[in-house]
């Protein structure tokens, strides 16, 4: 079955093997639906018992890797209690921490991108290892919002520029998303399964790239090129994908 006609078109993924996948999940984006504003989003009700559910199908190899902070993540997937990746990378529940120590200058660098925010009518959010600037109230703001970032980046330097949807970001320096399953990948209930990674933004292409590069594949959400083999065109049709491995149904490719 064709999912998408755009010029990079793909199929839909095949069906999870639940005794030999490790499946890892994005969040904005992924999960769930872009919404105007990072508070704005809605989690559907069942989301997080169907993670939970498929996680014990999985023998536990479900994880969460996301942008967000941790703290955001536990909160809006109570009931999901596997592991986590957040702030890109830095930080995590299940695993030993992969960021260490906050980086150097965080407050500092989080009250000059608050006020810049401010000064510029855009929205500023907080994050445990960084922040970001929003644009989507005015996407006409992305250079000068980029122009900042990387100033700003010049003379923080344990941070590093991560653009995002409608956002810049400045995120710890040395971590990612594909560094995180490196490390997820080592814990017992991940170790020998194929990686099965989906995922909607450049933040989440290398990743992408790992889950390929490393015997399983990837999933991409939404338009857009992408190293991923497969794609499904919005959240929900990931959501419907999770829960037809629940119930043990075949994906027709
Ligand atoms: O890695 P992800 O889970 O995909 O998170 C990436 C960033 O997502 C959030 O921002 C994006 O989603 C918002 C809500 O839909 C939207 O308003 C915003 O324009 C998007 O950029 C989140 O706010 C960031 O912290 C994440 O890093």
């Amino acid at each position: 079955m064709i999912l998408d006609d755009s010029p990079q078109t793909k199929p839909g993924p095949p069906a999870l093997n639940p005794y030999g996948d490790a499946l890892f999940l994005d969040f904005d984006g992924c999960l769930v639906e872009i919404a105007p504003t990072p508070d704005a989003i809605k989690v559907p009700d069942d989301l997080p018992h169907v993670l939970q559910e498929l996680a014990a199908r999985l023998n536990g190899a479900l994880a969460i890797v996301s942008g967000r902070s941790l703290h955001e993540l536990e909160t809006f997937l109570q009931g999901f209690d596997g592991p986590m990746v957040g702030s890109h990378g830095a930080e995590a529940r299940g695993m030993t921490a992969p960021m260490a120590h906050q980086p150097v200058g965080l407050s500092d660098l989080q009250q000059e991108m608050a006020d810049f925010a401010s000064q510029s009518g855009l929205l500023y959010e907080h994050k445990s290892h960084g922040g970001a600037v929003h644009f989507r109230s005015d996407p006409t703001r992305q250079a000068q919002v980029e122009g900042f970032a990387h100033a700003l980046a010049e003379r923080y330097r344990d941070f590093t520029v991560q653009p995002a949807k409608m956002a810049v970001e400045l995120r710890p320096t040395g971590f990612s998303k594909d560094g995180a399953l490196v490390l997820l990948s080592e814990l017992s209930a991940f170790e020998g399964r194929r990686p099965v990674y989906a995922g909607d933004d450049t933040t989440d292409e290398p990743a992408l790239a790992w889950a390929e590069a490393n015997g399983g594949f990837g999933i991409k959400i939404g338009a857009g090129e992408s190293v991923a083999r497969f794609r499904l065109p919005e959240p929900q049709q990931l959501r419907g994908w999770l829960s037809a491995a629940l119930e043990g149904e075949a994906w027709d490719v």
